[in-house]
């Protein structure tokens, strides 16, 4: 019988989890928090993360280190991206053999090496894939339609899609793995972009401007780092108008909060996953001419002058119009 386990029971662990128990036996939640574990195991609901959401009753938590990850058929990590590679090495299991799939949005500094990658070198396996797109995590767990990006090899595309399929969720697909992972780191930090320059923005016409600016921005580094192809996919255009535009994204969110000279409290525990990219996307991106970037890396570094960071964009902006 096919067996599922999810390193991460937080937003997004979570509603994977229930996506995947609609089609599997045996899923396993795997958390670090106890409390978390007895909440999901005895109320079936994760109350901290999606208070109020019945999960499926096939859903079983326990703890990380726990066995369930050697008899997984599959394997989906949902945890910030700064802390995928210790506890990959915290895990006593050995690896190579299984089917691991990443739903993380972000790279490790100063690496410079995507989660697969990071989950290769840690594992050994050979099968490890990536899933992103448009997939706010309390609407995948309500059942809002949504679209999903299966990055993998052609002969596990339709393996992946069987154990997320419903009518809610329509997939597309990708070999370029890395690709599908560059989507989703990218649109983070212009997510972060469009939040700084919305506290600025004094219409509409001013609004899809400065969208669209984004939008070339990032094809223009997708197009350079050969990825360029994936942009009409769910990972893409998809994933970067949602995160870009929705307030309920948290990297839009700082952006939002940068913008109106407020920051994010040094002791925040939220996962911002563009705090940890931009330096890895400045660093990948040093030759391109991108203001946009610039404008997010200054007020990252600087949040105190962001009004002279603005300017400055705009007056870049005008030179080049
Ligand atoms: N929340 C969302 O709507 C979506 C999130 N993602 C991606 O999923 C990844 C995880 O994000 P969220 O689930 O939203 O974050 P979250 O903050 O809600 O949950 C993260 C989970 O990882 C656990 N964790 C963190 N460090 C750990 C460690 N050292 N050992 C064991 N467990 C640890 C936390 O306890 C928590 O349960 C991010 O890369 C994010 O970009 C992708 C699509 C949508
Ligand atoms: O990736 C997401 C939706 O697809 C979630 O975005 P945030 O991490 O900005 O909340």
């Amino acid at each position: 019988m096919m067996k599922v386990s999810i390193i991460g029971a937080g937003s997004f662990g979570t509603a994977i989890a229930q996506i995947l128990s609609k089609n599997i036996d045996n899923v396993y939640l795997l958390a670090r928090d106890e409390k978390v574990i007895e909440s999901i195991n005895r109320e079936h609901e994760n109350s901290r993360y999606h208070p109020g959401i019945k999960l499926d009753e096939k859903i079983k938590a326990a703890n990380i280190k726990s066995s369930h990850i050697i008899d997984s058929d599959y394997i989906f990590l949902a945890v910030p991206s700064g802390s995928l590679r210790s506890i990959m090495r915290s895990l006593d299991s050995r690896l190579e053999d299984k089917k691991i799939i990443s739903c993380i949005k972000g790279i490790e500094y100063p690496s410079l090496k995507p989660m697969t990658t990071v989950i290769q070198e840690e594992t050994d396996s050979e099968t490890v894939f990536c899933i992103s797109g448009p997939n706010f995590a309390d609407e995948l767990i309500r059942g809002v339609t949504s679209g999903v990006t299966i990055g993998a090899s052609k002969e596990y595309q339709d393996d992946i899609a069987s154990l997320i399929k419903s009518q809610n969720i329509v997939v597309d697909y990708s070999e370029n793995i890395k690709g599908v992972e560059f989507c989703g780191i990218l649109k983070n930090v212009y997510a972060v972009a469009m939040g700084i320059l919305d506290g600025q923005i004094t219409g509409e016409n001013h609004k899809y401007t400065l969208l669209t600016l984004c939008f070339k921005e990032m094809r223009k580094i997708l197009d350079e780092m050969g990825y360029g192809e994936l942009f009409d996919k769910f990972c893409g255009f998809g994933d970067f108008l949602l995160t870009a535009l929705t307030d309920k994204s948290r990297n839009r969110t700082l952006g939002l909060m940068l913008g109106k000279k407020m920051q994010l409290s040094k002791k925040s525990t939220i996962t911002v996953e563009s705090l940890r990219s931009i330096k890895a996307i400045k660093a990948l991106t040093s030759k391109m001419n991108l203001p946009v970037l610039e404008l997010v890396y200054e007020t990252l570094n600087d949040p105190q002058n962001v009004n002279l960071h603005i300017e400055h964009f705009q007056g870049i902006l005008h030179e080049t119009a």
